[in-house]
């Protein structure tokens, strides 16, 4: 079984995806990290991302790292998804206010997108996958699809509790980032719509297990 959550940023997709994926006994792979994880490296290594031409530099460090044995490698650990390099757990830094900045650049690169969906789709179901266009453009034959959204503030204000930031500025910084991420963005047809802003966490996972079978007894 494959199932997969999509949403804007901040709208509660890996906390969604990690509470399910633990009521199920599945894993759950968070495809953001990985676009976080190669802007970060971009960002150790000075590649500029804003033109077409990044491209060429990054998908070149990429796979000169793998080359060398030290690949970004995507731990989907239950409770919350890692990327280690080198033997060392950067999952910290990949969720910082420049990392945010910058992303969104490289995610529009379409060798980059190739690098992501060809490290999701090698793996063996059944999982849970989140992100922007895993219903509609990675697993599009997903057994079970969710979009989760919210207002701007609602994510705002729950951001703002997980860095130190003021409320209005990472408003700002979500809504450009839902912008810059539009294209590849847009709910699959067949998805189920939830607003995150209308419940707990608890209920928010309680409303997208309803729609699934339940957990084999084994
Ligand atoms: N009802 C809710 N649904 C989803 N997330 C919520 C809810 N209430 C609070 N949150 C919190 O919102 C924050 C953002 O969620 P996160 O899972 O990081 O979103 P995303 O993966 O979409 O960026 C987290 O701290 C999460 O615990
Ligand atoms: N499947 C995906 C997942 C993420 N992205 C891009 C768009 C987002 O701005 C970044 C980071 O995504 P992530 O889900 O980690 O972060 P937010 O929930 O938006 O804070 O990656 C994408 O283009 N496609």
């Amino acid at each position: 079984m494959i199932v997969t959550i999509d949403g804007v940023a901040a709208s509660g997709k890996s906390s969604v995806a990690s509470g399910v994926a633990r009521a199920l006994h599945v894993p759950y792979l968070s495809s953001g990290l990985l676009y976080r994880a190669a802007t970060w490296a971009a960002l150790q290594h000075g590649l500029p991302l804003d033109t077409p031409e990044a491209e060429g530099p990054l998908l070149d460090l990429l796979h000169a790292q793998t080359q060398a044995g030290t690949p970004l490698d995507l731990r989907p650990l239950p409770e919350g998804n890692q990327v280690w390099q080198a033997g060392r757990d950067i999952s910290e830094a990949l969720h910082t206010a420049e990392v945010d900045a910058h992303v969104s650049a490289a995610a529009v690169l379409p060798g980059l997108r190739e690098w992501v969906n060809a490290q999701l789709r090698a793996l063996t179901p059944p999982f849970l996958a989140e992100g922007r266009d895993m219903g509609s453009t990675v697993f599009p034959h997903a057994d079970h699809k969710f979009y989760l959204h919210a207002s701007a503030r609602v994510r705002a204000e729950r951001r703002v509790k997980e860095r130190a930031q003021d409320v209005d500025s990472v408003e700002a910084a979500l809504k450009l980032r839902d912008e810059r991420d539009v294209r590849q963005s847009a709910p699959a047809p067949d998805a189920i719509h939830i607003d995150t802003g209308s419940g707990t966490l608890p209920e928010i996972i309680a409303q997208v297990l309803a729609h699934l079978p339940a957990p084999s007894a084994t």
